[in-house]
């Protein structure tokens, strides 16, 4: 089994676990419940693009950074121009959770993404619940049913939908989801090799009605004004920020320097 069918079958058994000890009744009584949300893909187009994220280790890395603390980190990517924060809620692989989601929201005003591998409308709502304005729905895990169901559901409950895809076969099955924004991950989450020429093959296919965005393995601002001539307004960035001791300075940087190049 590869280690994507291993955390998609360790997230089924999560979310039965979850449905069992908080009811969305509960959920739905939070007060971030009602927040209205900030549209990520609409921040995208106006600002510098970069999505930082945040993560403390990952399948591809291990360690990647354990010491900081969510709310610096995504106040850090505030302050430094990032157009929206990412956060990972997934603990068994990359040490995150919701409450760290929630540490996020408290912190800043930016959009915020909850990065999670989602199979279940219930997800969605703990989004919702925990203060994001952005869900991720992974093409290579769910059908073209199961993404059309989450889709709707998120988008009925305010929230923009990143539609993320590897190869062409993904993309074709994306196409009439109620997305915002597609995102061509440059990381093959079977073998975790990185390809930035992955986005550059596939944007020409992306239709024009949604925002594209050109995720992981980027580390520098070269890469980031090469793929805006192919349309990219979206750079997801993780590992290059986390790996650093103040991830807020590293994205401070970086903005300036991708700024001074447009
Ligand atoms: O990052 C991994 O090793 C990984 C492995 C399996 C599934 C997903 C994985 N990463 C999630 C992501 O998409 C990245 O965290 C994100 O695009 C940022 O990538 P990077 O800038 O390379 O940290």
């Amino acid at each position: 089994m590869n280690i994507l069918d291993k955390i998609i079958a360790d997230k089924f058994k999560e979310v039965e676990l979850k449905k069992a000890l908080i009811p969305v009744s509960q959920l739905e009584k939070s007060v971030l419940f009602e927040r209205k949300c900030v549209s990520l893909a609409e921040n995208l187009k106006i600002g510098s693009g970069i999505i930082a994220e945040h993560k403390r280790r990952s399948p591809s890395k291990s360690v990647i950074n354990q010491s900081l603390n969510v709310q610096d980190v995504s106040s850090g990517y505030e302050n430094a121009g990032a157009s929206g924060i990412s956060v990972l809620t997934d603990g068994k692989y990359f040490g995150g959770s919701l409450e760290d989601l929630l540490y996020a929201r408290a912190s800043v005003n930016i959009p915020i993404l909850r990065k999670e591998f989602m199979i279940d409308e219930y997800q969605v709502l703990e989004a919702k619940a925990h203060g994001a304005d952005a869900i991720l729905l992974i093409a290579a895990v769910l059908t073209e049913k199961q993404m059309t169901y989450l889709a709707d559901s998120a988008k009925k409950l305010g929230m923009d939908v990143l539609l993320e895809i590897h190869n062409e076969e993904e993309l074709q099955k994306s196409l009439k989801v109620n997305a915002d924004m597609i995102g061509v991950n440059n990381r093959n989450l079977k073998t975790f090799e990185v390809d930035i020429a992955n986005s550059k093959k596939l944007s020409a296919l992306i239709p024009d009605e949604f925002v594209k965005v050109s995720e992981s393995g980027i580390s520098n601002t070269v890469a980031i004004a090469d793929l805006k001539n192919y349309g990219f307004k979206g750079f997801l960035i993780g590992e290059n920020f986390m790996k650093t001791d103040d991830p807020g300075a590293a994205a401070t940087k970086f903005i300036k320097q991708l700024k001074s190049i447009a």
